[in-house]
C-alpha cells in the first residue's frame, strides 16, 4: 500500500487518539486503535497513551500479525485481527475503556445479546446490534475467539470496555463514543420508567 494512504492513516490515528484521550473516553495507557491498509495493519503500540502517540512509532504488521515496522503492537492485536477476519468490509477498529461503558460491563444480570437498551436514534445508527462478550484478561486470545464467534461489529467486553469495527476510523470512534453515551444514559435512568426505541422506530433508522 502506498504512502498516499499510510501517512493520512498515521495522522488520523494520532488525531483521533488524542481526541479520545482529551475527552476522557479512555484513560492512562488504555485503549487501542487500528486501520487496515490493504494487506497490512497500522496499530497503536502496546503500552502507549492514546493522547501522546508518535506517528512514526505506530506498529505496522501483516494481516497475520508479523511486525514490519514501528514499536511492538497492542496486546489486543488478536482482537483487532479477529474484527478484520470477521468483517471483510471493515477498515478500522477502536477499543476503549470508557468509564460508563466499563461500569455497565461490570453489572450482573445483563442480557448478553444486548446489554444496552436502544435509547436513542444515534445509538441505533452508529452502533446497531451490540452483544456482550464474557470476561477474559486483556490480550487473551480467548477474547478474540469469542468476538469472532459473534457477527456484530460492536461489542461490550465484560469488566473491561468496548470495541467497534467500522468502514472508517472516524466511524469506529463515533461508535465507541455512542456506546459510552448510551451507557451513561442507562445509568442515569436506572430505577426510572424508561421508553427505549421500538423495533419499528429502529427499522426506520436502518439506512440513515
Ligand atoms: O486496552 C488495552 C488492553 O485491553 C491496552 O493494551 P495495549 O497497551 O497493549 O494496547
Ligand atoms: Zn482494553
Amino acid at each position: 500500500m502506498s504512502s498516499d494512504t499510510e501517512a493520512p492513516a498515521r495522522a488520523a490515528i494520532v488525531t483521533l487518539g488524542r481526541a479520545l484521550y482529551d475527552r476522557g473516553i479512555t484513560h492512562g495507557r488504555t485503549g487501542n486503535l487500528s486501520v487496515r491498509l490493504g494487506d497490512r495493519l497500522l496499530l497503536t503500540p502496546t503500552n502507549a497513551c492514546l493522547g501522546r502517540l508518535d506517528p512514526d512509532r505506530l506498529s505496522l504488521v501483516t494481516l497475520e500479525g508479523e511486525l514490519l515496522g514501528g514499536d511492538p503492537p497492542t496486546k489486543e492485536l488478536p482482537l483487532h485481527r479477529a474484527c478484520y477476519r470477521r468483517h471483510t468490509e471493515v477498515t478500522a477498529v477502536a477499543h476503549v475503556h470508557s468509564t460508563h461503558a466499563v461500569a455497565v460491563s461490570c453489572l450482573s444480570g445483563l442480557d448478553p445479546a444486548g446489554p444496552l437498551p436502544p435509547l436513542t436514534a444515534y445509538y441505533v445508527m452508529r452502533v446497531g446490534r451490540m452483544p456482550m462478550i464474557g470476561y477474559f484478561p486483556p490480550g487473551d486470545p480467548g477474547l478474540a475467539d469469542a468476538l469472532e464467534a459473534t457477527d456484530a461489529r460492536c461489542a461490550l467486553l465484560a469488566n473491561h470496555g468496548s470495541i467497534a469495527a467500522a468502514a472508517s476510523l472516524e466511524a469506529a470512534v463515533d461508535a465507541v463514543e455512542e456506546i459510552e453515551e448510551t451507557a451513561r444514559l442507562t445509568l442515569l435512568l436506572s430505577g426510572r420508567e424508561t421508553s427505549a426505541l421500538t423495533p419499528r422506530q429502529m427499522d426506520l433508522l436502518r439506512h440513515r
